[in-house]
This record gives structure tokens, C-alpha cells and sequence, in this order.
């Protein structure tokens, strides 16, 4: 099923949350919404869900308005975390899936397998009060999409999770994109996004500031980013035509261009026919072409880039 969101905006009196946002997930993506606290994201979603009314714009499911049926079908993962303090785990999870229609005999085997998957055995029969906070999270998290929603919406998965559970969640979002869920979940954390999405959408104080697949994003500002291990200092390096600026790091230098053009031209420098070490020409990480769209440039890519534009 393909969400197709178009021109949509939320205004609160004088002020608007999203701005005439637009962006499609094809079925079975896993697509990211990146945006800095306030950016809309959970507004946007909760649009989706029809938990907001929109303001304007129109939001559609498989070619048709978006529908009480369709909305019905999705998982949910809301920002404010929250599930039944003195229910049981297992108990718990039953009881999400029961609520989205499904029965009880049928869900056992996804209950078993996302309790063991998320190593939850040894709580499987403990109130969910006295979880962890990063365990009650889990669990609201199976909780979401028990149902194998074919829609899944999960607003910022990670936070909270240590790195450990990070990976499982990772594991799932691809295990149920496998399945051929559709999932659209929010991040603050770019290389969580960078891993798992396809697609995303950037969106800055309610507007999109870019949509479509990270693969053409990053083409966009094509492989600038050049790291050299060599017999080379850092100022022999910047004198160099087409690099825009550097730094030392701790045993490399990393370089930022102004264009990948220039990349031949200095590796015939620095090797002059003989062996370097090391000589990696990459696309900015999702991060840095954040930062630079968002106007927040940190770190020295960014600075340097910015001089070239
Ligand atoms: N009911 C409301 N009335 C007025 N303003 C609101 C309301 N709900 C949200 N906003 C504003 O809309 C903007 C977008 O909020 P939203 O919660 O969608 O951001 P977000 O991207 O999810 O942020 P975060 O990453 O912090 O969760 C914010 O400036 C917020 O203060």
C-alpha cells in the first residue's frame, strides 16, 4: 500500500506546525521523517492517524482518501510512551492485538517470538511497572504491530533504547519490512535513518526540505568527502586546487572538495606513482548534508562545504 501525503498543513492559530508537506512511501519502504524538535513530525503523523484534523491538504492510501478502515489497520508507536502499569507483559501484548481484531490463539505465536526475539522471556509474566524504562518500551513497541499492521508508524523508536536494544529494534524494522510492512518512523538520530531507509523526508520548521530516496540526496552533492594517509602534511594538502578545506584526524586527513572532479588531480599529487596508504573518496554521511540543509553546519566538512556554495 503506497501513502501518498500532498500539500498537507496544520495550522494552530497564527502559527503552522507543517507546511503544504508533500511526500510518498511506496509499499514496503521503511521511509524516514528527520526533523529537529518542533520540525512536525508527530504532527504530521498524528494527522495520518486522523488523531489531528489537517488544515489543508489531502493524505491517501492506496489511491483513496485515507478512511476509518484503513486507519484502523495501522500500528502505532506514540512519542509519549505509555502502556498498562499493573498488566503483565504477555498479558499486555494480548491484549493490543485483541483490540486491532485479531484472536487469541493466532496471536500466540507472534507473541512467543517477538517476547523471545526481544529477549523478554524472563519478564514475560511481570507487571509492566516493574520494567525498565527502556523494557516497558519494548514491549509498547511489539505492542504496536502485533497485528502485522501492513502499515506501521513508530515516532522516534530509538530513544531510550540502550545500543544493544537499538540493534534488536533495527533487526525488527528490517524483519518487518522482510514481511512487507510499510514503516514510517522519525529520528533525531541520522545514522539510524541512514541504515534502515530507502527514503526519507527532511523537513525543517513544518516544510520539506527535501523528499525522495537518500541514494539521489546524496548524489546531489556528489563524493566530496576525500580521506588521505599519507607522507603529506595537512597544509600540503589544502594547497592543493579543489579542496575547500581540512583537518588532521588522528591518523588521516579528511578533506572536503569542492567538487569530486577534482579527486583524480590530487590522488596523482599525493601518490606521484607511488603507494599511499589509504586514499577514500565518500559521499557526505546523512548527517552532514542535515546540518548543512538544515543551516547548522558543525564539524569540518560542513564548514568547508559551505564556503563552496
Ligand atoms: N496543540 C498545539 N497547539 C499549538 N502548537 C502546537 C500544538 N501541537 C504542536 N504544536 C507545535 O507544532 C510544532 C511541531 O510540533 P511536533 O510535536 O509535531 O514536532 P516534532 O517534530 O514531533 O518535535 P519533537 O522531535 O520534539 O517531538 C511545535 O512548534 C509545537 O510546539
Amino acid at each position: 500500500m503506497t501513502l501518498v501525503i500532498e500539500n498537507v498543513t496544520k495550522t494552530y492559530q497564527n502559527f503552522t506546525a507543517v507546511d503544504a508537506l508533500s511526500f510518498t512511501i511506496p509499499k514496503g519502504e521503511s521511509f524516514g521523517l528527520i526533523g529537529q524538535n518542533g520540525a512536525g513530525k508527530t504532527t504530521t503523523f498524528r494527522m495520518i492517524l486522523d488523531l489531528q484534523e489537517t488544515t489543508k491538504g489531502t493524505i491517501s492510501w492506496d489511491g483513496h482518501p485515507m478512511n476509518s478502515v484503513d486507519r484502523d489497520l495501522l500500528g502505532y508507536l506514540p512519542e509519549e510512551r505509555g502502556i498498562f502499569p499493573t498488566m503483565p507483559v504477555e498479558e499486555q501484548l494480548y491484549f493490543f492485538g485483541e483490540l486491532r481484531g485479531q484472536k487469541r490463539k493466532d496471536l500466540k505465536k507472534e507473541v512467543d517470538y517477538w517476547i523471545e526475539r526481544f529477549d523478554l522471556e524472563d519478564k514475560r509474566k511481570e507487571k509492566a511497572e516493574k520494567l525498565s524504562k527502556g523494557n516497558q518500551q519494548k514491549v509498547q513497541l511489539i505492542a504496536s504491530f502485533i497485528h502485522k499492521p501492513a502499515f506501521l508508524i513508530l515516532d522516534e523508536p530509538f530513544s531510550g533504547l540502550d545500543p544493544v536494544n537499538k540493534d534488536l529494534l533495527k533487526e525488527a524494522i528490517l524483519h518487518l519490512k522482510e514481511q512487507g510492512t510499510t514503516i514510517l518512523f522519525s529520528s533525531h538520530q541520522m545514522d539510524h535513518v541512514e541504515e534502515l531507509c530507502d527514503h526519507l523526508c527532511l523537513l525543517k520548521r513544518g516544510q520539506s526540505l527535501f523528499s525522495g530516496s537518500l541514494l539521489d540526496l546524496k548524489k546531489s552533492y556528489g563524493k566530496i568527502k576525500l580521506a588521505i594517509r599519507s607522507d603529506h602534511s595537512l597544509e600540503q594538502l589544502l594547497a592543493l586546487d579543489g579542496v575547500a578545506s581540512g583537518v588532521q584526524k588522528k591518523d588521516h586527513v579528511l578533506l572536503t572538495l569542492r567538487d569530486e572532479s577534482y579527486a583524480q588531480s590530487i590522488f596523482d599529487f599525493v601518490s606521484a606513482g607511488n603507494y599511499i596508504e589509504r586514499f577514500s573518496l565518500d559521499y557526505l554521511s546523512l548527517d552532514e548534508i542535515f546540518k548543512l540543509k538544515v543551516g547548522e553546519p558543525s564539524g569540518e566538512v560542513l564548514a568547508a562545504r559551505e564556503t563552496t556554495l
